[in-house]
């Protein structure tokens, strides 16, 4: 039996499930779907940071799984299916993926990261309807995500091996199942609880709801051009509506732009609203109806981005979650008296942080998420505030200059600044203020990255270190903590040296840390086993670096090493967009830009570094290493 009328849809086709997970299996036999299972050979090993968000690289894994069936029956003249379903399931901490452990310790070295916190489970599913025509597959394909929060208690070490020891967690992503003994780790669950088990079921009939019952003419003709038709439930659906899926399949395919868009899915918080993936009969200025293909979400998205980056930065300059964090949670009336701004725009500014998911909003008031209090208060180890801080005051007048630095090829702190700094990094330091913006943001930007770049290679073996540019010493005091033998030296500008007093850590690892002044360019450097240059190359053009790598080349001595920490872009350039953003982001203030791989193997070459070693660590920094000979 079939209750609901959706899946009734599925009775007469060839429904296969492109997976072997028995979760799933079991989730769609409950419901009464009839399919067959034929687990997909699709490797799960895209490159994670491709992809801008945690979800789009589970909607493209799902796709690929399902993709990769779909071709296998059809190739091997079994008779093609009708609908192929792929689906992945991933959680996502800090901005990182995480998925099935592979041994006892990465399942410790999971479950350790998600204690005491939430995280998202985002699950991924593709549905690709399948046609056979002239033996040639045709396939339509809609995606989706949906996204559920999910918090752990605090754990001891001890329940945490207890719980590894169960063998529950290996074939679980995040390691763990929170439909048995794993259910016992978590404090709270908001939105699906499938969806962490691995199919998010509600939004899949949903889905199916769009595909085979599109919105009826007579609900959209009277939407205005920018409305979203949406289905919200599929319950009062009937049999008795005339649609099916060919007759609509066509606006499943390109959008004007020529992005794919079919089966954009929006959640936010514990609500999603799904925007339907068809064509919108809409009435043009002479009442002649006319068709145009459904809302092209990402461009939506990106023309919404500078508003959002705008709320954010100027919630943080308000310190909004600063105030939360001590006295959370707050009216919007009580957080306008302290900050002392108005209430009606604080409110605006409110509810939008917490529609982007940085606050929480509830009948108390609003209170910081707990990504909000690691990063985004202004003391925390994690604190993202200098840079958020110095995105707002520097690199958005620059940006608003993007066009004349495209058109002239060149950086833009003349006209957004109304002067013209000789060398780059004077601008920063004509004023001390200034000064210790640029370095907060350094600092939160090495904070964050420096146990992936320390960790990324061994570098047991060296005993002393100089962190060229090393500015606060962000990165020097976490190497000092990974390798307690090495010992440190950071090389830096006087400006800088002067004002790194504050960003010191209190503790006693502050010993194998000294601080030199110098200028790279132009002063003898340091001796030392391991060079070290983070985010250093970026900001200069190549004759520039070679300079630097050939004074670098001439102090290392065979067995020594250079360790370069950048964002390293693929050879084509075309995959990492937060990495071509920060190349757009040196070009408007910079003579720099950000690099390939080769092109990094291809500088370093020039000066003997040869065998160059290249992690990319799924932080904002991977790391290049090549030992001399
Ligand atoms: C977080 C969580 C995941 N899981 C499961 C769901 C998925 O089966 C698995 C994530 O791995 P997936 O790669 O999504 O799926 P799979 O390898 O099991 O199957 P296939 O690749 O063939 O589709 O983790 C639980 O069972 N409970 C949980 O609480």
């Amino acid at each position: 039996m079939v209750l609901n009328p959706v899946l009734g849809k599925l009775v007469s086709k060839r429904v296969v499930l492109a997976s072997a997970s028995p979760r799933r299996r079991e989730i769609l036999t409950n419901v009464g779907l009839r399919f067959e299972v034929v687990p997909s050979w699709f490797k799960e090993t895209l490159e994670k940071s491709s992809f801008t968000a945690p979800y789009e690289y589970a909607v493209e894994t799902a796709k690929q799984k399902a993709l990769e069936v779909a071709n296998r029956m059809h190739v091997k003249h079994m008779r093609t299916p009708d609908v192929v379903i792929g689906a992945d399931t991933i959680v996502s901490v800090d901005e990182q993926i995480l998925e099935k452990p592979v041994d006892k310790q990465d399942a410790y070295r999971m479950l350790s990261r998600l204690n005491g916190k939430e995280h998202s489970v985002f699950t991924g599913v593709a549905i690709i309807h399948c046609h056979s025509k002239d033996n040639q597959l045709e396939m339509e394909i809609t995606d989706f995500y949906e996204e559920t929060k999910v918090k752990f208690s605090e754990l001891s070490e001890e329940l945490l091996w207890e719980y590894i020891d169960s063998g529950e967690p290996m074939d679980k992503a995040g390691g763990y199942g929170i439909q048995a003994l794993g259910g016992m780790l978590v404090e709270y669950v908001h939105g699906d609880f499938l969806n962490v088990v691995g199919f998010p079921l509600n939004h899949f009939c949903k889905k199916l709801a769009e595909l085979y019952y599109p919105p009826s003419k007579h609900n959209i003709q009277h939407k205005k051009y920018d409305s979203i038709p949406s289905v919200d439930t599929f319950e009062n659906l009937s049999d008795g509506e005339s649609s099916n899926f060919t007759e609509h399949k066509a606006a499943s395919k390109l959008d004007h732009s020529g992005m794919r868009s079919s089966g954009a899915a929006y959640t936010s918080g514990n609500t999603s609203a799904v925007r339907t993936g068809f064509t919108v009969p809409l009435e043009n200025q002479n009442g002649v109806s006319q068709s145009a293909s459904k809302l092209p979400s990402k461009i939506l998205e990106l023309m919404d981005g500078f508003r959002a980056s705008k709320a954010l930065f100027v919630a943080s300059k308000l310190k909004i979650f600063d105030h939360l964090k001590d006295k959370g949670p707050a009216k919007a009336v009580d957080i306008a008296n302290d900050v002392g701004t108005s209430v009606c725009g604080t409110e605006r500014l409110l509810d939008a942080c917490a529609s982007l998911g940085l606050l929480e909003k509830t009948p108390q008031g609003y209170s910081n998420t707990d990504s909000a209090n690691t990063y985004l208060t202004s003391d925390g180890k994690y604190s993202l505030h200098g840079y958020i801080i110095h995105s707002n005051d520097h690199l958005w007048p620059l940006f608003t200059n993007l066009e004349f630095a495209v058109k002239e090829g060149s950086r833009q702190n003349h006209r957004a600044f109304g002067k013209k700094a000789d060398d780059l990094f004077k601008d920063y330091y004509h004023s001390q203020e200034v000064n210790q913006r640029f370095m907060a943001a350094m600092h939160s930007i090495a904070h964050l990255t420096a146990r992936d770049v320390a960790t990324a290679f061994d570098l047991s073996q060296f005993k002393s270190a100089c962190d060229l540019g090393g500015c606060t010493g962000a990165l020097a005091y976490e190497l000092v903590q990974v390798y307690p033998n090495l010992k440190v030296t950071v090389f830096d500008l006087p400006e800088v040296i002067a004002n790194t007093s504050y960003f010191q850590p209190s503790g006693q690892h502050t010993a194998p840390v000294t601080f030199v002044s110098g200028d790279f360019f132009k002063d003898n450097l340091p001796e030392a086993d391991l060079y070290i240059l983070s985010r250093v190359l970026h900001d200069w053009p190549d004759e520039k670096i070679h300079v630097l790598l050939s004074k670098v080349s001439a102090v290392c001595r065979p067995g020594c090493a250079i360790l370069l920490a950048e964002m390293v872009l693929d050879d084509e350039k075309k995959n990492r967009s937060t990495a071509l953003l920060q190349s757009l982001n040196m070009l408007v203030q910079t003579e720099g830009k950000e690099r390939s791989g080769s092109e990094y193997q291809a500088l370093l070459k020039q000066h003997g570094f040869k065998n160059v070693k290249i992690r990319i660590t799924g932080n904002l920094l991977d790391v290049i290493l090549c030992v001399k000979t």
